[in-house]
């Protein structure tokens, strides 16, 4: 059978998403990996006042290209914007460029949607359900479709505690949307991706169909290198505000399952499931949760430590404070350090700033901070099982050489190197920090360390003049207090002397 490279050689594939997180690492990936495939044709809108052809031209310029550039220098002849609006009728494809992609487009990844937990539901409905069946229709017109992969989330049946690969009833009937008296869903988000998947199900006759389903999408594991990442979405913004020491406290359950996925297993996948799809043609559409869980688990416990233990040794630019983000999955105790670690000193350094002649900016700051991670406690307060047969079929179907090029295989993960590598990709890529100029965080750190013991002891002589100097019952209190701890401290000074 021919190789994934060999199968994409001489195709012509059409992308949307393409200038997202995902959808520029499978535009990658595909010119890396697959180099003789022959066009790419990526659905893309004027945005921010940048043409498309401006936008495309300035994704191919970041770091995420810079393997395929030394490659091959030319791999941008092979890409090819088509303007399109998503939410617009048609998809806003000019007439000239329907006709240009029916007849040639071999194979289809929509990437695209809203992935906001808070979009209004009318707008999550047009981008990822009904853009979705827009898209089928164009599909249906096109004569040499071999392949259309949805890319949906893991989380679209996220009421059920066990998800197997395929595809449930939807939340409500697409006739009734506008009617229906609840999302049984915890956002917008989830219930519109679990709409989408009915959709591909109902509007792809005569398509061959395939759904990916990937859980937490974070940093790339080894391609085109390890702890890739361009945005805030999901874990990197609540490892970005606790490394800056801005995240003190977050409600999760420790012992639950982290689901998170590398961005490159998930293209990895991706691909083998179109190669799969387009050679195979199965009969029903065949669903593939890409997630970790259930095959090498890693829990939220252990991300706060490994997090923290990245960001003290690689520390960013500029920290607030001290990086020490602790998770709890009590909700009083998360509301008292929220009261103490977040909103108090948010007020005083505010007060700071405003004695300062500086406008007050930390309790928006923490307010933001707060809406983000009260979204993210859904998925981060409980786990889920995934069934993955269809994911460990794919892969016994790849040829020795095509697992090692296009790597899903996840029990292969270290998640400690992992983890690592997120944090310094955050720092690297996110916010543009250069690892050279650690030394000076670090001395940042130790200054901030300072500040507190001096704070500290501030405080404490504070609480001395002001209460035990004036008060008889607080000195004997204080002073029963030091002579408790000078008897323990003699008393362990003699254990360990016999000991030795
Ligand atoms: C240390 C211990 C950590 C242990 C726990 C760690 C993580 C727990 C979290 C669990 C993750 C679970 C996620 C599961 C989701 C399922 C996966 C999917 O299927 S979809 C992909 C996930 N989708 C998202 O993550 C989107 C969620 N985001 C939103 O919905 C919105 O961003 C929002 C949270 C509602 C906030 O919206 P708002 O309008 O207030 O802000 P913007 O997003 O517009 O951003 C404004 C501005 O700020 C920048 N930004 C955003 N977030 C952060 C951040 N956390 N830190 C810093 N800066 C941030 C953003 O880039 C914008 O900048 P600009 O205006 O310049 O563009
Ligand atoms: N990130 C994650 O953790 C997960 C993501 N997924 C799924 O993966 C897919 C990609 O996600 P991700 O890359 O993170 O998302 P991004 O938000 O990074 O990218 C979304 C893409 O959709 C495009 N888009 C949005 N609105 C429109 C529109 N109106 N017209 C044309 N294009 C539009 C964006 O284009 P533009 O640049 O012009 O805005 C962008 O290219 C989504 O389907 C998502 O549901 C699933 C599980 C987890």
């Amino acid at each position: 059978m021919a190789s994934i490279a060999d199968y994409y050689a001489g195709k012509n594939v059409l992308i949307t998403g393409a200038t997202g997180f995902m959808g520029k690492v499978l535009v990658e990936k595909l010119l890396r990996s697959c180099p003789e495939v022959r066009t790419l044709y990526l659905l893309v809108r004027p945005k921010a006042g940048q043409s498309m052809q401006e936008r495309v031209s300035d994704m191919m310029k970041c770091k995420l290209f810079d393997r395929v550039r030394e490659d091959n220098p030319d791999f941008h002849q092979k890409i090819v914007p088509i303007s399109s609006e998503l939410t617009q009728p048609a998809l806003a494809i000019s007439p000239e460029d329907v006709e240009r992609l029916t007849s040639c487009v071999n194979i289809i990844f929509h990437c695209a949607a809203t992935i906001r937990f808070d979009e209004p539901l009318k707008h999550a409905l047009q981008l990822n359900v009904i853009a979705t069946q827009q898209l089928l229709s164009l599909a249906q017109q096109m004569h040499h479709l071999q392949a259309f992969i949805h890319i949906s989330t893991a989380y679209a049946n996220c009421n059920r505690r066990h998800i197997d690969e395929i595809i449930y009833p939807p939340p409500v009937e697409p006739k009734n949307l506008l009617s229906a008296p609840e999302l049984r869903r915890p956002n917008t988000y989830t219930y519109t991706k679990a709409l989408a998947e009915c959709v591909v199900q109902r509007e792809s006759s005569k398509l061959s169909i395939g759904i990916i389903r990937p859980s937490i999408v974070g940093a790339s594991w080894q391609e085109p290198f390890p702890g890739w990442i361009d945005n805030f979405n999901g874990p990197s913004g609540v490892f970005i505000a606790a490394g800056k020491g801005i995240l003190r406290t977050m409600r999760a359950n420790n012992d639950a399952v982290a689901d998170l996925i590398p961005v490159d297993v998930v293209i990895n996948l991706t691909l083998a499931a179109g190669w799969y799809t387009a050679v195979h043609r199965p009969k029903a559409a065949l669903v593939y949760n890409c997630t970790t869980g259930g095959i090498n688990p890693f829990h939220w416990g252990e991300i706060e430590h490994h997090v923290m233990s990245s960001f003290k040794r690689n520390p960013l630019e500029q920290a607030f404070r001290r990086p020490n983000a602790n998770i709890t999955s009590n909700y009083l105790m998360n509301q008292y350090w929220v009261l103490v670690s977040h909103k108090f000193p948010a007020l005083i350094y505010d007060l700071y700033l405003r004695l300062s002649g500086q406008k007050p900016q930390m309790m928006r700051i923490f307010n933001r901070l707060h809406k983000a991670i009260g979204l993210l406690e859904y998925f981060s307060s409980q786990d889920w099982e995934w069934n993955s047969e269809n994911m460990n079929m794919l892969m016994s179907h790849l040829s020795p050489e095509d697992r090692k090029t296009f790597n899903f295989d996840v029990r292969q993960l270290n998640w400690p190197e992992y983890i690592e590598n997120y944090c310094i990709g955050t720092k690297k890529y996110v916010l543009n920090e250069d690892m050279s100029d650690i030394p000076a965080a670090r001395q940042h750190l130790r200054k901030l360390r300072n500040i507190r013991y001096t704070f500290n002891t501030l405080l404490l002589v504070f609480i001395w003049r002001v209460f035990i100097a004036r008060s008889q019952m607080a000195r004997n209190i204080w002073y029963f207090v030091v002579s408790l701890c000078f008897k323990f401290l003699s008393y362990f000074r003699a254990s360990s002397t016999l000991t030795n």
